[in-house]
């Protein structure tokens, strides 16, 4: 395995031995770790690994919705609402109007109503939904709701952007447009990105650096940083390196999918935890 690069500045995201178990006794599920990464400023990590191997409930521990049974994670942010998470489900609120969900976050902040207004209709219209504003979510399509989620996301200038498979549920097209512009806001902004995906494709294309994950209990097996300048395009989809990347980093996959992993039932105590 490749070592952790030494950022510059103090990495954004620091983990340290952190485990996950889930129930008790014999039916005690050892989901993660220990796992250790470091996100530094500004960078653009994307995580895969195979199903099942811990990758939403480190997302979890960092955004602070899941305590780790053991280890650290540190979020080294100046501001009171350090992270923003984007989940699998979207998260919006089918019962507010598209401003009103992307301007959800400014309003748990306080932020004065015409102020907030005003900075949702820009991410609104940044992510080309200017003209749905007051429409409710049913009447949306699914990458019209996807980008909603982003919208609301991005509208609390977060300094660390969590998102967990944000665009599975949609076709390969939309998937497509929607990586492209989820890119170009991230590197406009330098916004500090952990974007779990099951796609190698996708982990390629966005990543400054891909994270392998083993089977459960997930730890980092491998980094690899994408050998593209920024900024990107999708068309680096079509490069040689793309391929020859994609297919290293399959390969240490298949080996981890296929791999028999601990059966659920079995008693598996996070190693390095107190008893
Ligand atoms: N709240 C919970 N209670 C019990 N077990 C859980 C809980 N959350 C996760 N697990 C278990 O922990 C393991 C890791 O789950 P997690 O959802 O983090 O994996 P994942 O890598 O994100 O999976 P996928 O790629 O399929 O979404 C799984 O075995 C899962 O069943």
């Amino acid at each position: 395995m490749e070592p952790l690069t030494t950022p510059t500045r103090p990495p954004k995201v620091r983990a340290r031995a952190v485990t996950r178990a889930f129930g008790h006794g014999g039916g005690r599920v050892h989901a993660l770790g220990p796992l250790d990464l470091d996100v530094a400023h500004g960078e653009f990590c994307c995580v895969v690994g195979p199903s099942g191997c811990g990758k939403s409930t480190f997302l979890r521990i960092v955004a602070g919705l899941v305590r780790p049974s053991d280890g650290q994670v540190e979020l080294r942010a100046g501001r009171r609402h350090p992270a923003a998470m984007i989940p699998q489900d979207y998260g919006i609120y089918d019962w507010k109007t598209v401003l009103a969900n992307v301007r959800f976050g400014l309003d748990v902040q306080r932020v004065p109503r015409k102020a907030a207004d005003a900075r949702a209709r820009d991410w609104l219209r940044r992510l080309g939904l200017a003209d749905f504003a007051d429409a409710y979510p049913a009447a949306l399509s699914g990458g019209m709701r996807q980008r909603v989620a982003i919208a609301r996301a991005l509208a609390v200038e977060p300094e660390v952007l969590l998102m967990d498979e944000p665009f599975a549920a949609l076709d390969a097209q939309l998937r497509t447009i929607l990586q492209d512009e989820l890119l170009a806001v991230c590197q406009a902004t330098r916004t500090t990105a952990l974007f779990v995906t099951h796609s190698l494709e996708e982990a390629i294309v966005l990543g400054d650096r891909v994270v392998v994950m083993s089977a459960r209990p997930g730890r980092v097996i491998a980094e690899r940083r994408p050998p593209f300048e920024r900024p990107r395009t999708g068309r680096l989809r079509r490069s040689p390196e793309f391929a020859e990347l994609h297919s290293e980093l399959w390969e240490l996959l298949r080996g981890e999918v296929q791999r028999p992993g601990p059966g659920d039932a079995v008693t598996a105590r996070a190693p390095g935890r107190r008893s």
